[in-house]
């Protein structure tokens, strides 16, 4: 019997990692002989670095950048020495995580320290760089990040735009001569928490920026700027930016990462599929268990799960579910794929008890699943 294990994170519980050890042991109890693969899960979002390193064995690099206003700030990205790849999350440097809520601004934030982690993991040799981009408290296009890469954003009279999302319509032309020459040898693979255009009202000022601190003047002034700037990208990339699926990620991000680093954007998910090689390694699967903190029609719409049937289903896998919370209904499971659901607040005692005591919880699922499908 083949059994992988592909879980999400239960957050402010299990990591994914600590959710396959419960797992394994509570099949191997059961199933001695029964073939165990590890390949736990994330969509780009919290927990995705850890992930990312399961599969990377990199190294965290710690690199002091500009944080969101231009002040100085620590920034953790992996890199991994043996296959020359980085993984940098632009949250780490230009996230709302590093404010508090009332600092959120983002007109006049920038992507800065973003492209100073990516220079960082260029100078370290990076031939490959993964870049997850959400979680912003951004909306300047890229124009920051694409500044620490030598990019030169130009307004009237040739001077130099500071690079904020408020300047955006400033600029008149994009100097692309003094760009780092190592830039476009590596190869960059994006991945996208969100897949909205860069303007418009499902664009990248429209549907985030309130959440970054604009007021209702400033997300219209944001979104013209990125219909102004947008552009400016076509006549220098030739590059219709409303025609890229994720353009607005992260106040713009998503184009940036395409025009400014040719880079190749997909959802977070499918990116970390992709480098877990997970559809090569499931094959010949008899099941695959998976698990997240609470499971819910919202979580299966686009999610790590969503990613995990979508390959199952290909391969005709069936697919258990193991999670801390359950909010479907049995008919809804199977229209999903699942096979099989069960969740540990089913037998905890509270909720407290359910998230102290998760990976205890788990062990006994998979115990009883196992005795099920023996
Ligand atoms: O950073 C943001 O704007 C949101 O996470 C959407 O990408």
């Amino acid at each position: 019997m083949k059994i992988v294990l592909a879980p999400d994170k239960f957050k402010n519980s299990l990591t994914g990692l600590q959710f396959c050890d419960a797992v394994s042991k509570g099949l191997e109890a059961v199933l001695p002989n029964a073939e165990i693969i590890t390949l736990p899960l994330a969509d780009g979002g919290d927990g995705t670095i850890e992930v990312i390193n399961y599969y990377l064995q990199g190294k965290e690099i710690q690199v002091i950048v500009n944080n969101p206003f231009f002040q100085p700030v620590q920034a953790t990205y992996l890199f991994s020495e043996k296959s020359k790849t980085a993984f940098v999350v632009m949250a780490e440097a230009s996230g709302v995580k590093l404010l508090r809520q009332e600092q959120f601004d983002c007109k006049n934030a920038t992507t800065l320290g973003t492209g100073e982690m990516i220079v960082d993991a260029i100078e370290k040799g990076a031939s490959k760089i993964i870049l997850g981009i959400g979680g912003s408290a951004t909306n300047d296009c890229g124009i920051g990040m694409a500044t620490a890469l030598g990019y030169r954003f130009l307004g009237k009279n040739n001077s130099e735009v500071n690079p904020i999302g408020e300047n955006l319509s400033k600029i008149k032309f994009i100097d692309v001569s003094n760009v780092n020459p190592k830039l476009h040898e590596i190869d960059f693979q994006v991945a996208c928490d969100v897949t909205n255009p860069l303007y418009g009202e499902h664009g990248a000022a429209s549907v985030y920026a309130a959440q970054k601190g604009a007021t209702k003047e400033d997300v219209k002034m944001l979104d013209k700027g990125l219909t102004d700037f947008s552009k400016i990208i076509e006549e220098t990339f030739n590059v219709n930016p409303q025609s890229v699926k994720g353009a607005g990620a992260a106040g713009g991000m998503g184009i940036a990462s395409k025009v400014f680093l040719k880079g190749e954007l997909m959802p977070g998910i499918e990116l970390i599929k992709k480098l877990a090689q997970f559809d090569k390694k499931i094959i010949g699967a008899d099941w695959i268990i998976t698990g997240e903190g609470k499971l819910d029609s919202q979580t299966l719409s686009g999610k790590t799960i969503q990613g995990i049937l979508s390959s199952a289903k290909a391969q005709k896998i069936k697919v258990a579910a193991f999670c801390g919370a359950i909010d479907i209904s049995e008919e809804e499971m199977f229209t999903m794929g699942i096979n099989y659901l069960d969740a540990v607040i089913k037998r905890a005692e509270s909720l407290e008890d359910a998230m102290q005591n998760g990976y205890g919880y788990v062990k006994q699922i998979a115990e009883e699943f196992a005795a099920k499908i023996k």
